[in-house]
């Protein structure tokens, strides 16, 4: 990719971006230039880690952009935007991973003209495995959009979706694995106090995960028959779920992506 892409923001997720995009050589690590609001220890660390620039001014880095990746806070996005408005031209794409920061608000900020894409990754990018939602502005090509998918499927797969979705993606996939890690800590803490030591319930429970990640995506199967598969009459999974069942599971899951879902809503509305 002949583009020169530029972060503003150098925390967890633009290090899991960083990490992809350089691990891919879609891009030299000349091309990748990174900016941080003031840790500076954070960035020489990523220079070091990853070969990429952080040593170019704010405004020098718009100016050799194609790209410019928005990855700070939300409650960052709007003193950037505003900063933004004054250096960015027409021909730049600009691309969010902001939880609740609306193409609205970017396009509003930015002015119509200016191609803007909001996305939805989530840490798995580190590794090359994030899922990833795109959404597209009103000032978007086809070959902008392209562009974007070809960058975040260095970092894993991508979806295409509208972006009225983009709040309940935001749960589900940016927030999931959170979500995820939380079940394994709390399955791996469960079997230490039944008197398994941790290292071997934590792998045990890795590579459980992992393959059941793989069924879901390589068995033909959805997750209600995958379950129904493993689930023998009076045995021991049957026993667990209804354990799962009778304390309300589906109940607390449903609270856990609908509170994530309200925030990404409350964010966009500007609550604190
Ligand atoms: N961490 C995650 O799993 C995911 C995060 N996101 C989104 O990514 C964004 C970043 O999240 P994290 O990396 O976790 O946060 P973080 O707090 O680790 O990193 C944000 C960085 O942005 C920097 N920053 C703030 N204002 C800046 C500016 N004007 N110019 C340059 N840098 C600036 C801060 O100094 C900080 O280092 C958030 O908006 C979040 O909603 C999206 C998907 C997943
Ligand atoms: O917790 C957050 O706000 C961010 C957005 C999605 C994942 N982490």
């Amino acid at each position: 990719m002949d583009k020169t892409i530029a972060f503003f923001g150098a925390g967890n997720l633009a290090e899991a971006i960083i990490a992809g995009i350089t691990r891919t050589n879609v891009v030299t690590k000349e091309q990748v230039l990174v900016a941080n609001r003031s840790d500076k220890a954070r960035l020489d660390l990523i220079a070091e880690k990853y070969g990429v620039t952080c040593k170019r001014s704010k405004e020098e880095m718009v100016q050799e952009a194609d790209i410019i990746i928005l990855a700070m806070k939300p409650k960052d996005a709007g003193d950037y935007l505003n900063w933004l408005k004054d250096y960015i031209k027409p021909h730049h794409i600009v691309i969010s991973v902001i939880a609740g920061l609306s193409i609205e608000q970017m396009e509003k900020t930015l002015g119509e003209d200016i191609p803007v894409i909001r996305t939805m990754p989530n840490t798995s990018a580190l590794i090359g495995q994030s899922a990833t939602a795109i959404s597209k502005g009103s000032n978007v090509e086809p070959s902008q959009l392209y562009l974007a998918e070809e960058l975040f499927q260095t970092v894993g797969t991508t979806k295409i979706v509208d972006e009225a979705h983009m709040h309940t993606i935001t749960a589900i996939a940016g927030s999931g694995p959170a979500f995820f890690y939380y079940m394994v800590e709390a399955m791996e803490n469960a079997a230490v106090e039944a008197g398994l030591d941790r290292d071997t319930a934590l792998e045990l429970l890795t590579q459980t995960v992992i393959g059941a990640g793989k069924m879901l995506e390589s068995s033909g199967e959805d997750p209600e028959q995958l379950r129904i598969n493993i689930t023998s009459p009076s045995g021991t999974t049957e026993a667990g779920l209804n354990q799962l069942m009778e304390n309300g599971f589906d109940k607390v899951i449903k609270a856990c992506v609908e509170g994530a879902r309200k925030r990404s809503v409350e964010i966009t509305n500007g609550q604190k």
